[in-house]
């Protein structure tokens, strides 16, 4: 699985760490920075995460700001994001389950690095189940979006 990852300069040890311990054959990271611990601004890297999902050249993506807050506001508003920000691990498997959620967002501010990487474990292991009334959800989602295109 390929997997796109990317930090504010909050959320950067959380990135080293993830990238260190999921250097594993069956996931490719990719890194769209921030690469060090000068400050810099969450929609950046929202939106360059966003990106590679958008291009396919990932499959799933991984977004970290202090809270986790600012950076899921910005990644759910680029068409085709679904974004959320889960510090339980039941919501980071069910949000792919039922939502299509493609991006998981984590506060570095606020999760230790054992709970992080299950969050992670749980997003990755996780697939849409394709129930009729899960799709119409989502439908329903991309209906909003083509509404307020600009
Ligand atoms: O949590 C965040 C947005 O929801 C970001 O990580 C910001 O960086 C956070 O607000 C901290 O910003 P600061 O410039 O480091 O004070």
């Amino acid at each position: 699985m390929k997997i796109a990852i990317g930090s504010d300069h909050a959320g950067l040890w959380l990135k080293k760490s993830f990238i260190a311990h999921f250097d594993k054959p069956e996931y490719q990271l990719i890194d769209v920075g921030t690469y060090s611990t000068e400050p810099v601004d969450y929609p950046d890297y929202a939106e360059a995460v966003g990106r590679k999902l958008l291009d396919g050249s990932a499959d799933r993506g991984i977004l970290i700001c202090c809270s986790g807050v600012g950076a899921s506001v910005a990644a759910n508003k680029i068409p085709g994001i679904r974004a959320g920000l889960c510090h339980d691990t039941y919501s980071a498997h069910q949000g792919v389950e039922h939502d299509d959620m493609n991006i998981l967002v984590l506060g570095a501010c606020i999760v230790g690095l054992k709970l992080a990487i299950e969050l992670v474990q749980s997003f990755l292991g996780a697939t849409f189940n394709g129930e009729e009334r899960h799709k119409r959800r989502v439908g329903k989602i991309e209906s909003i979006e083509k509404r307020y295109k600009g």
